[in-house]
């Protein structure tokens, strides 16, 4: 998905020509040249400046390289930008599409952006499958198992290397391309720091920067990263601006003053020989020594070097100092005469020269007329010797004020500024990203701490640096913490999932294809053709649900929270001890979420009394997309986490179901549902994990989804997608669900049902975002119906004896925005009525005080009450944990399915209890604090 557009501009090469030997590529191809002629070797690993956090991380490293970097950057040492050689050759990467499984990719590393295809031939063809740029990734390694992860937020690479040279070039490789072009930025940062601030500076800084852009070729700009326009090309500030870009060409346009320099330099050395010849012969009529000519000419053309090259140093003979071999070259003076201070001499300045000349030859000793007339003549040359110069002088003096003037002038001022802001911003990024690896490593050290909730007030947060002064911290930022609150946060699957992930995994996605097939989007584009033009099914419910259609209170601003300031403040600490401010949060908890997966309830009950397995499969398959229609709107806020012991319940006659939830176990937090009707049952329970990997989170749920139909008893399992929050630090998040779904019925083997999330490229368009395709197999694994659209849009079924879509969302309420982005169901999960207060249960989720008090809009008072939530929790568990007793759910009992795995099932007591003899007259657990 491109979000940015790329600008690049072309500089012309041959006003910024590649200086000779500048770049020194070498080639490793990793697959011809054995890779024995490299020596891995782990302290030229640590020499790349990868530095090694603790072990617990089941073998993974976060590699922190980028952060050496930049303490060299801030010590001042000069940045080397030598460009690291190029690396190529295949690599395993792990499925986007499924999401098991590896496949063998041909990969090359040049200038900081890796780029890959299937083949070499791809490559050299320019198919690319994508890009990033190394340096805006955060990288982990997995030296047992030779793996390399690397995400750039929008784009996630899972790499694996056959041989453990082959992993240890490329660890090699991606450490210095990472430094080079982290390097890069710092220098082109320094450099537009330092015109901005100097102003007298521009021209080298403009040298630099055409000197960097000479031979960036397009392709690195139309690369995958975030923050590849901007960085893609190595002079963001001017390359990327189209003012900058007029304002350039035209300057350059102009140059023709500098072509008459030449011109007027050639005259100079005209006049210089002449006036080398008069001098000479003035020698003779002064009856001096004879001076060769080739003496003379030398002295001369040494004088028009040092003209040239002012600052050259020749440190021999007469070269020393430009006066002395100016002195010289006039032949005639004493050492009386000579000087070598620059300073006494004129220093450098062209005006000086006449003078000097006069002074000179103002000698007394000069009186014949023959003499007079060669001192006028040298004067007369001199003359023009100085006005040739002055001219060039005047030239050189004008250009450098235009260009000082474009580099400060309103428009370029605002463009460089907002560029500047931006490479601060990233550059801020790759720092907040290495401490954040390294918060992040700490934190997976802390898996077997006891207490998960702990607050961290926004007043303890660092008074401002002053170093990321622009940064508007983001809501997302706190989205790490609200998994490490509770301690969840895996950097790496557990090791069977890691078996898993090696083996390449299941039956059936196995035999699928890596990528999705050839016309696959046609598909999709034709399926989502077809469900915007299928007319709106009128739902079969009641519009007017008699339930309320807002909330008390509008959703509060919460941009200006930031996770940045907080992991900075705790930066060592134990970050599972620290839990979010109230404002962070939606009105909701995660039972009430894990409800919300029921508003397409109706699909089952269609699904309940349709003959046909086969598109009764169809149906449930439908149902199980509908449960992720939420994500597009839903990711600014996040849910409640349940304490132990919460409970929800909501009884929908409307849609003629009730629901009951509870949270099971705290560590690992697992949420156990149930719900009923005459149509359908619906259980699971959702325990899940995540996979920070710097920028984007994935979320994968292990607990299965269950569904019985009691027409035809059959009992359907599924899996759950991935959801990926992308950019979860920054202000570009989205969500994405991807993976693969497979619907099996337990009690019958008649069809099986594979829906595929697609996960979306990072170049596809808007358009193809969030697909899902799905097909309905017989017995024999052959395709009776196929189904797809998108999973916030809907899904069309083209297979059934009257194509029609299936399933569309609801409409979103139009003040959706001002209301976390919550749907008109999401809108009555909390609603607590008179009559509800009288039989809910004192643990139900509508009793939690923080979640009401941040409804009704009472941040503060919310804040304040979510310390005593956590607190409170706390406590219970210290006194159980005194009383050696164990936490025992309610509503559930964990039991073992055929399968041999641990689920939680209700235990029916809830509704039983409810009626008689009501909550009221049973013993609850407190779990609320008192006002
Ligand atoms: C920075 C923050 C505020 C961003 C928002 C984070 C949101 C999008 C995250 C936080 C917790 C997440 C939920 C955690 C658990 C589950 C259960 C799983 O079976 C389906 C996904 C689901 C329901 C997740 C959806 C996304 C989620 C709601």
């Amino acid at each position: 998905m491109q979000r940015y557009p790329h600008h690049f501009f072309p500089m012309d090469p041959q006003v910024c020509p590649l200086p000779p030997g500048s770049s020194s590529q070498s080639m490793i191809s990793l697959d011809k040249s054995p890779a024995s002629t490299f020596k891995p070797s782990h302290s030229r690993n640590s020499s790349t400046g990868s530095s090694k956090h603790s072990k617990q991380s089941r073998n993974w490293e976060v590699m922190d390289d980028l952060q050496h970097v930049e303490m060299i950057s801030a010590q001042g040492s000069s940045l080397d930008l030598t460009i690291p050689g190029i690396c190529e050759g295949y690599l395993m990467k792990r499925r986007k599409y499924p999401l098991k499984g590896w496949h063998k990719r041909y990969f090359l590393l040049e200038r900081g952006i890796i780029k890959y295809s299937k083949t070499q031939q791809d490559i050299q063809k320019g198919k690319l499958h994508g890009s990033l740029d190394v340096s805006m990734a955060v990288m982990s390694i997995n030296k047992k198992s030779k793996r390399i992860d690397l995400d750039a937020g929008d784009n996630l690479y899972h790499l694996k290397a056959k041989s453990h040279d082959i992993f240890y070039i490329w660890l090699t490789k991606l450490c210095a391309h990472r430094v080079f072009r982290k390097n890069e930025a710092m220098s082109v940062h320094h450099g537009v720091l330092q015109a901005l601030s100097i102003g007298q500076t521009t021209l080298p800084a403009m040298a630099t920067y055409a000197y960097r852009n000479r031979a960036t070729p397009p392709q690195y700009a139309s690369s995958a990263s975030v923050y590849q326009p901007e960085m893609g090309s190595p002079a963001p500030a001017i390359a990327s601006h189209p003012g900058v870009t007029s304002k350039v060409s035209a300057w350059l346009q102009q140059t023709h003053d500098i072509d008459a320099t030449t011109n007027d330099l050639a005259r100079c050395q005209a006049e210089l020989t002449e006036l080398a010849q008069l001098i000479q012969r003035l020698h003779w009529l002064e009856g001096g020594l004879p001076v060769t000519n080739s003496d003379l000419e030398m002295r001369i053309s040494m004088q028009n070097l040092q003209l040239e090259k002012p600052k050259k140093k020749s440190g021999k003979g007469f070269g020393h100092s430009r006066t002395l071999s100016r002195v010289e070259a006039l032949g005639m003076f004493t050492s009386s005469h000579l000087s070598t201070n620059p300073s006494s001499g004129g220093g450098a300045s062209v005006q000086s020269i006449p003078d000097y000349v006069y002074s000179q030859l103002s000698n007394p000793q000069v009186t014949s007329p023959e003499a007079k007339k060669l001192h006028q003549d040298i004067c007369t040359v001199s003359q023009r010797v100085h006005s040739s110069l002055k001219s060039i002088h005047d030239v050189l003096s004008l250009e450098r004020e235009r260009l000082r003037q474009a580099w400060t002038g309103p428009e370029m001022r605002q463009n460089t500024s907002q560029q500047l802001t931006t490479l601060c911003s990233t550059l801020s990024e790759l720092d907040i990203q290495s401490r954040l690896t390294k918060v992040h490593s700490l934190s997976l050290s802390s898996e077997s701490t006891e207490e998960s909730f702990c607050t961290v007030r926004p007043d303890q947060r660092t008074p401002s640096t002053g170093r990321h002064p622009q940064r508007a911290p983001s809501v997302a930022d706190s989205m790490a913490e609200y998994f490490d609150a509770s301690e969840v946060i895996v950097c790496e699957s557990s090791s069977e999932a890691e078996a898993s992930d090696e083996s390449g995994l299941s039956d059936i996605t196995c035999t699928s294809t890596s990528e999705p097939e050839e016309g696959h989007a046609t598909a999709t584009l034709n399926y989502r053709t077809s469900v915007k033009e299928a007319p709106e099914r009128p739902s079969p419910l009641p519009s007017d649900t008699g339930r309320r259609t807002t909330l008390p209170a509008p959703s509060s601003d919460n941009s200006h929270i930031g996770i940045m300031n907080i992991l900075y403040n705790n930066i060592g600490k134990d970050l599972s001890r620290v839990s979010m401010p109230v404002l962070l949060n939606e009105p909701l908890s995660l039972l009430q979420r894990l409800s919300e997966e029921l508003e397409y309830s109706e699909l089952l009950d269609t699904a309940n009394h349709i003959d046909d397995p086969y598109e009764r499969m169809v149906y449930v398959a439908a149902f199980s997309i509908s449960g992720y229609a939420w994500a597009s709107w839903r990711y600014g806020y996040k849910p409640f986490n349940p304490v132990l012991g919460e409970t929800y319940e909501s009884h929908r006659e409307d849609r003629g179901f009730r629901y009951i939830s509870e949270q099971v176990s705290h560590h690992p937090p697992v949420s156990a549902c149930h719900a009923e009707s005459e149509h359908f049952t619906f259980w699971q329970d959702q325990r899940w994990k995540n996979k920070f990997w710097g920028k984007s989170v994935e979320i994968i749920s292990s607990g299965q989804v269950n569904v019985t139909l009691p027409k035809y008893g059959d009992h359907y399992e599924w899996n759950k997608a991935v959801t990926c929050i992308h950019n979860v630090l920054s202000q570009q998040r989205w969500l994405e669900h991807y993976g693969e779904v497979v619907i099996k019925n337990t009690q019958s083997d008649v069809c099986t049902c594979k829906i595929t999330f697609v996960k979306s490229r990072y170049w596809s368009s808007d358009n193809s975002k969030n697909e899902v395709q799905g097909v309905v197999l017989d017995r024999n694994g052959e395709v009776v119906h196929r189904f797809g659209g998108l999973w916030h849009e809907g899904i069309y079924c083209d297979t059934l004896p009257t194509p029609k879509c299936i399933w569309k969302p609801n409409v979103q309420p139009d003040d959706h925005f001002q209301f976390y982005g919550f749907s008109h169901y999401a809108r009555e999960l909390n609603e607590l009525t008179p009559e509800l207060k009288a039989v809910l249960p004192p643990t139900d989720t509508r009793f939690r005080p923080d979640q009401r008090l941040l409804e009704e809009g009472k941040v503060a008072e919310a804040d304040k009450k979510k310390d005593e939530v956590e607190e409170k929790q706390r406590e219970r568990r210290k006194e159980m944990a005194k009383r050696g007793e164990e936490h025992t759910p309610r509503f559930f009992r964990k039991v073992l399915d055929e399968a041999g795995r641990e689920v939680w099932l209700s235990n029916g007591s809830y509704w039983k209890l409810r009626k008689s003899p009501g909550f009221s007259n049973t013993e609850n657990v407190d779990l609320w604090p008192g006002a």
